[in-house]
């Protein structure tokens, strides 16, 4: 589970200082996948580092599985929008995938059984010694979201990571977020600018406001468990709700205050 507390983050050079977050209270069950959207700037990338234990917070706190995040959390994996960066072009595909297994210490034989597993779980299976750049940009996220399961993470932080990918191999990685998440149990907290994105994937939306920051609104999706990209998309009450997201999403750009 993660919570998160009255989360502040003022930058400070010199005499000048931005106020990024201002005042963010937001939680994820265990087991709940809750996406997160906002308008561009609204400091994602600073709550991101925070939660990552990489950026100090000026106030509130972040606890993950009950205990305060201060640097990076063990139980935490993520997945970043530019796989082409994230992946070693040097390491075959299994060798990026086992590694944070090495720095996690396992013994070589479960490192190469989660391997095949996670492999096997994004269809990647036969692809091991493959390089990252003989892959498409679809498998290499592909390729970067088995890296973040085989860890066995309580929780997984996903950074918009389809931004970068065609419509059609977006639409199939969703599916696969979904199905895998069901499949694992795993807490998600998946960011995305993608309101049909944010409607489709996720249990709850919470939506930011622009900087300073605070949440301006969250919504339970109600939408059926069980998702496919024709019917869902299509459904009268998933216009409802993308309908809903985008209007906040304008007043959020607009800086109209918080609904009561
Ligand atoms: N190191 C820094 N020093 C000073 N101000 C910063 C720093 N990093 C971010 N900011 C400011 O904090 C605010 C939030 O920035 P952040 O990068 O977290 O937003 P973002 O939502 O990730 O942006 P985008 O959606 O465009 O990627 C912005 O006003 C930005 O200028």
């Amino acid at each position: 589970m993660l919570e998160v507390s009255g989360l502040r983050k003022v930058y400070k050079s010199g005499r000048r200082s931005v106020e990024a977050l201002r005042d963010l209270t937001f939680s994820v069950e265990r087991g709940e996948l809750v996406c997160l959207v906002g308008p561009s700037g609204c400091g994602k990338t600073t709550l991101l580092r925070c939660i990552a234990g990489l950026l100090e917070p000026s106030g509130g706190t972040i606890r993950l599985d009950g205990n305060p995040v201060s640097g990076p959390p063990p139980g935490l994996a993520m997945v970043f929008q530019e796989y082409g960066r994230s992946l070693f072009p040097w390491m075959s595909v299994r060798d990026n995938v086992e590694l944070p297994l090495k720095q996690k210490k396992l013994p070589r034989t479960r490192r190469s059984v989660l391997v095949s597993e996670a492999l096997d779980a994004v269809g990647l299976a036969g692809t091991e010694s493959a390089f990252p750049w003989q892959l498409s940009g679809g498998m290499q996220q592909r390729v970067a979201i088995a890296r973040a399961v085989a860890y066995e993470p309580s929780t997984l932080l996903m950074d918009e990571p389809f931004a970068a990918v065609d419509a059609q191999t977006r639409a199939d990685l969703e599916d696969l977020v979904r199905a895998l998440w069901q499949r694992l149990g795993v807490t998600v907290l998946f960011i995305t600018h993608d309101i049909d994105e944010a409607v489709y994937l996720g249990q709850r939306v919470v939506m930011l406001s622009s900087s300073p920051t605070v949440v301006q609104d969250a919504i339970t999706v109600d939408l059926p468990a069980d998702r496919d990209q024709l019917h869902t998309r299509a459904d009268a009450r998933f216009t409802e709700l993308r309908t809903h997201v985008y209007e906040q999403i304008q007043k959020a750009k607009r800086g109209d205050p918080t609904p009561a």
